[in-house]
């Protein structure tokens, strides 16, 4: 059976994690070019971690800007079964407060400046993402943040806009009112279908920062206030780290929802016609299929 490897992904104001045993910082290339950052590997309660600052150490990448095929790729190298993304997110719902975290489950994808697939010309695939993140994953998430003693919401639908400039207000009240989004953030895709490619299981655990600028009795978003509610998001998130473990156990069947078998009837290229070089850049990715 194969081991569980848990990889979080963490995004503002989470730029490292702590308790790891025998913790080191690895540099992974890839062909897709650098990572974001080295990336912080070690154990915790005897379970292989991986650990990836989504904007670098020091948040020198911009959302547009993070080489998310790079990161993905990397953890599937470091052979990853599992990716937990952490990121701050405004919220559309009165309910989803600031300081409370949401396991999304689904995503409206508005960024239009980004690669947002390992395949193409050479290579085409088409893999399906109608749920975009993992419920067994999900649960984990949920169930680690309960103990943690963190308000958690089960599901939610993280409208994934370009940026770097927050909504305008006509855009914001589109997306609560008429699109019946909960949360927004800059990063989650293609995160999480570059994950799905990569044949990885991926939860979301979107932390409140904001109102975004919709809420009548809160100011318009801006960062000062963002990064007072990150810093105790980021304690929290640290806290339903540790308790992932112990959840997800050592021994990693296969995924029952088949997060780890997209690729089964995703590519379309008849294999005369496949182009070698395509198929090196996926070795990590896809080469369970190829
Ligand atoms: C801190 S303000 C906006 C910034 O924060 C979120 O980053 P991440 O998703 O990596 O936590 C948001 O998506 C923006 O990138
Ligand atoms: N209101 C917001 N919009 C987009 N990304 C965010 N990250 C944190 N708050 C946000």
């Amino acid at each position: 059976m194969a081991q569980t490897k848990i990889a979080v992904i963490g995004g503002s104001g989470i730029y490292d994690i702590d308790g790891l045993e025998t913790p080191q910082w690895v540099t992974v290339e890839t062909p897709w070019g650098a990572p974001s950052d080295q990336i912080l590997t070690g154990t915790l309660d005897g379970i292989e971690m991986a650990f990836l600052p989504r904007h670098g150490r020091g948040h020198v990448h911009s959302p547009t800007e993070v080489p998310y095929r790079a990161n993905i790729d990397a953890l599937k190298r470091l052979r990853v079964t599992d990716v937990i993304s952490v990121s701050a997110c405004g919220s559309f719902r009165e309910h989803m407060a600031p300081g409370d975290f949401v396991v999304v489950d689904q995503f409206i994808d508005r960024t239009f400046a980004r690669e947002k697939s390992f395949f193409g010309t050479g290579c085409v695939a088409h893999v399906n993402v109608a749920h975009p993140t993992c419920p067994r994953l999900g649960d984990a998430c949920e169930s680690a943040a309960r103990t943690a003693g963190i308000t958690v919401h089960r599901d939610g639908t993280y409208l994934a806009m370009e940026g770097p400039q927050f909504s305008t207000l006509a855009e914001s009240t589109i997306y609560r009112e008429q699109w019946g989004c909960d949360v927004i953030g800059m990063t989650n895709m293609p995160e999480a279908k570059l994950a799905r490619e990569a044949e990885l299981c991926y939860a979301s655990v979107a932390m409140v920062t904001d109102y975004d600028s919709w809420h009548p009795d809160h100011g318009e978003v801006d960062v000062t206030a963002i990064i007072a509610t990150l810093t105790g998001n980021a304690e929290k998130a640290r806290a339903l780290v540790k308790g992932l473990p112990a959840l997800l156990g050592a021994d990693r069947a296969p995924c029952p929802h088949g997060c780890d078998r997209a690729l089964d009837h995703a590519i379309l290229t008849a294999p005369e016609k496949r182009d070698p070089q395509v198929l090196a850049k996926l070795d990590a990715v896809a080469g369970r299929v190829l």
